[in-house]
């Protein structure tokens, strides 16, 4: 499966003759030479002009809980395929300098199924990575080939340098998103190497693995998946959970957490502990409208840069736990809502 809009309309920037939206799957990153160290990357438009360096990179990483085989970074194809199947081509932003920017009205701009502003213009590029898995690798290996990854998207696009960027996970994919913020599992070097995102949106993380661990007793895969993924030392599994983090990055302003009351799989109290932790960093706490937006905001125009601070925001989600991002459209409003968060235009 390809995202449509490869098939659809394509636009040709006219300075390198090269045709968008591009989709690269599988191009390697790092020095580690497995097939899992890939990384695809989805280019929707040519740069946008330099008058706006306002757009972001969206960064994905998937779950499967450090093990399945069959879970990999085609999990951001439902994303790409609600956000861009759209026949239309991607508008450009207005110049914001001056005067000052405001969007067009939404109900103008509503070409995906939505009920908000159209983000797509404020996306420069999609990138959703692999990394090895257990048994094959334990702990740190997979957070290491994370900031592999995105050390080479540094390189090759400016990623967190150039061009600020946004870090989701699912699942585990969340987990190795919290570590690589708040350094968990990473050697000098990759941390101070490190580039930071503006925001996390966290789908269903899992961030004390004890308690995961603990919290399911009667089932015994989850303790497989835990000593598989961090071998069998308690400790280990303490000093690599998220809860042990420190979360003060500077270029971090919105965390939003989202998690489904339906996730058969990970423990809602995974969630709502994380929450309580960054708020006892002094992150600020809001209630998300989540996946319930349409109703919530119907009616209401919100605009690029509301941000206020530094916030952890409580996401609702609906429905099983692949679902977070087997529904493009769940995924989408996150996107959207980091988006709105995070995005402050600027004149250069
Ligand atoms: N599909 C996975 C299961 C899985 O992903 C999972 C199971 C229980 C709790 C969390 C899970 N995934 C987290 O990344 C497997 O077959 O191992």
């Amino acid at each position: 499966m390809k995202p449509a809009a490869m098939a659809s309309t394509s636009e040709t920037s006219a300075a390198s003759n090269t045709t968008y939206p591009q989709y690269l799957p599988n191009v390697p990153y790092g020095s580690q030479k497995s097939p899992l160290n890939t990384l695809d990357i989805f280019l929707p438009h040519s740069s946008p002009p330099d008058h706006d360096k306002s757009a972001i990179w969206v960064l994905f990483i998937h779950g499967g809980a450090w093990r399945d085989p069959t879970q990999t970074s085609t999990e951001i194809l439902p994303l790409l395929n609600y956000l861009y199947k759209s026949p239309s081509s991607i508008p450009d932003l207005p110049n914001p300098c001056p005067p000052a920017p405001s969007l067009p009205d939404p109900a103008q701009r509503r070409t995906y199924e939505d009920d908000g502003v159209d983000i797509r213009p404020y996306i420069a590029g999609f990138a959703s990575l692999n990394y090895r898995l257990s048994p094959d690798v334990k702990h740190p290996e997979h957070i290491r080939d994370v900031s592999d990854a995105i050390a080479h998207l540094v390189r090759e696009y400016g990623v967190g340098r150039d061009v600020q960027f946004v870090l989701l996970g699912h699942s585990c994919g969340a987990t190795l998103a919290a570590q690589y913020v708040s350094g968990l599992g990473l050697d000098r070097a990759r941390q101070q190497d490190r580039v930071h995102p503006i925001a996390l949106g966290l789908l269903a993380g899992i961030f004390d693995l004890g308690a995961f661990v603990a919290r399911h007793a009667d089932s015994p895969v989850y303790r497989d998946i835990v000593e598989g993924a961090f071998g069998r030392d308690e400790r280990e599994w303490l000093e690599a959970s998220p809860m042990q983090g420190m979360y003060g990055w500077e270029e971090g302003k919105v965390v939003l957490v989202g998690w489904s009351r339906e996730d058969g799989l990970v423990e809602d109290a995974q969630s709502e502990e994380f929450v309580e932790k960054l708020a006892r960093e002094q992150w600020a706490r809001k209630e998300g409208s989540g996946s319930k937006k349409i109703a919530h905001t119907e009616g209401k125009r919100r605009h690029v840069g509301e941000w206020v601070g530094r916030e952890v925001v409580s996401w609702p989600m609906e429905g099983e736990h692949d679902g977070l991002w087997g529904d493009g459209r769940q995924l989408a409003w996150v996107v959207q809502e980091l988006v709105l968060r995070t995005v402050t235009r600027r004149c250069v």
